[in-house]
């Protein structure tokens, strides 16, 4: 029970009391879950996807019902239909449609900054979420239908945070699950026939041009033909959940680490200003900019855990599994490991310019056949968005905030936000004026901070 209330505490906990594999027994189930802490097991079981499968964390819903359509996505399949459906959704997220968003998420960002308020206090985790909407829904449903795109981004968003709402995680299901499941199941109708309509539209009014990623799928197609209408739906709206607040907390924990380290931000805002902070492959190893985002996302995983298990009975170390035991992997955890990490609680961009740990050591995106298929897109959208949002304006915490960590869902959330200031930035070029702030929450046990540069104050 205490582990289901307090799923992080719960996990280090385990790591510390029984070090790189640790067996969890639920009594009322009757059912053992096993966590894994340590690279090598992590890489025994993610490499092995026809061993070991993915535990979709959502709610299924009946057979037939359209939340089951609805959550037909890559996330729920396995075997060969998974296989399938990844190689047909391979292409929007290649090198040649990524380089194509490039100008949209720009142009988004833009607008983005241009809402901030100089010298105000705001929540950059919801401004986070909003900005994360507007590209998620442009990218997947409409680059040239922009009000569409929101509103059916915004019910699968509201159809997302239901399911988070049930209090669903791969782990844990809350008392309150009855209650809300009706709601779902009746959502979810909704939900299916609004992006029905819009592949109708993409099927029967094609444009050859388009390159949004549902108008990438809908002319997907292999030996075996396109993709089934159930599957395009279902890849739609997971798509969209997979994406939308992963990226919108990455952002929210890699500005929060940047701003209560204001040397690294001075020498980000120096190349932002020189032109030569989003360069993702400089001679000499990977940009600033990227050091400080793969940092970030060893530090504070937007991704906390994810689940496989077994079709067979395995054995893993010392345990014996029975077909159909929950086998967790944290990067949470595997990211703090010392034998990986030197000084794994400090936040250091410049570890990685003589680091290569291996797939199964970091894993922010996942490992093995089963690795984010969003990755790339998620880099580029923070590497191309940062740079926008930090030249014009100084982004500091508000003195005295409390920042906590959680996990929900399977992500690591911050709880009450990440309160912010933004400062237009007056000086040109020199000393762009960046302080760290005195922050409380358990944020402080996570990362080791440096002591705050300025003295407690109110927003403005
Ligand atoms: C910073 C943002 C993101 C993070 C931290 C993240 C993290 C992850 C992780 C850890 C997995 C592996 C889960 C597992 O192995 O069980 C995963 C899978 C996946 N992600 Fe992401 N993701 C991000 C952004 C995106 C984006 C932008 C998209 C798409 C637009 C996306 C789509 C997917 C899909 C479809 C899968 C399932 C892949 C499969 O099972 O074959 N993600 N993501």
């Amino acid at each position: 029970m205490a582990f289901s209330r307090d799923l992080m505490g719960g996990l280090f906990q385990l790591h510390r009391d029984h070090g790189p594999i640790a067996a969890l027994r639920d009594q009322e189930a009757g059912q053992m879950v096993v966590c894994l802490f340590d690279p090598e097991y992590n890489k025994q079981v993610l490499s092995r996807a026809d061993r070991f499968q993915a535990r979709f964390f959502g709610i299924r819903g009946p057979k037939r019902s359209s939340q089951r359509r609805v959550t037909c996505g890559l996330l729920a399949m396995n075997g060969e239909q998974h296989k399938r459906n990844r190689r047909m959704v391979k292409e929007p997220f290649g090198p040649k449609a990524i380089a194509a968003y490039r100008p949209t998420i720009e142009q988004l960002a833009r607008e983005e900054s241009a809402q901030w308020r100089d010298g105000e206090a705001f929540d950059f985790n919801q401004a986070m979420i909003r900005y994360m909407l507007r590209v998620t829904s442009r990218l997947l449903f409409g680059l040239d239908e922009p009000t569409l795109a929101y509103e059916l981004g915004e019910q699968i968003a509201e159809w997302v945070t239901l399911n988070h709402e049930l209090g669903i995680g791969a782990l844990v299901s809350t008392p309150e699950f009855h209650a809300g499941y009706e709601g779902l199941l009746e959502f979810a109708k909704g939900l299916e026939s609004n992006v029905m309509r819009l592949i109708r539209r993409r099927q029967n009014d094609p444009d050859p041009n388009a390159h949004d990623v549902l108008s990438l799928l809908v002319r997907s197609h292999d030996a075996e033909g396109g993709l089934a209408d159930e599957e395009l739906v279902g890849q739609c709206c997971v798509l969209f959940a997979a994406a939308h607040m992963t990226t919108a907390h990455s952002f929210s924990w890699t500005t929060f680490l940047l701003a209560q380290h204001p040397e690294v931000m001075q020498t980000l805002w120096d190349q932002i200003h020189a032109g030569t902070a989003d360069d993702p492959h400089p001679a000499g190893g990977p940009s600033l900019l990227e050091r400080i985002i793969k940092e970030a996302m060893r530090v504070l995983p937007a991704s906390a855990y994810s689940v496989r298990m077994n079709i067979e009975r395995e054995q893993l170390g010392p345990l014996d599994l029975p077909p159909g035991t929950p086998i967790v992997f944290t990067p949470l955890v595997t990211h703090r490991l010392e034998s990986s990490f030197d000084d794994p609680q400090r936040f250091t961009p410049d570890r990685w310019l003589t680091i290569n740990p291996s797939p199964y050591a970091y894993h922010p995106f996942g490992a093995g056949p089963r690795r984010c298929i969003g990755g790339p897109l998620a880099m580029e959208v923070l590497r191309t968005s940062l740079p926008i949002f930090l030249r014009d304006w100084r982004l500091s915490v508000v003195a005295g905030a409390e920042v906590t960590a959680e996990v929900k869902s399977t992500m690591l959330n911050p709880r009450n936000g990440v309160p912010m200031i933004a400062e237009r930035h007056t000086t040109t070029g020199g000393c762009g004026g960046f302080h760290s702030s005195l922050v409380t929450g358990n944020v402080t046990e996570l990362v080791d901070l440096p002591a705050p540069t300025a003295s407690p104050r109110n927003p403005r």
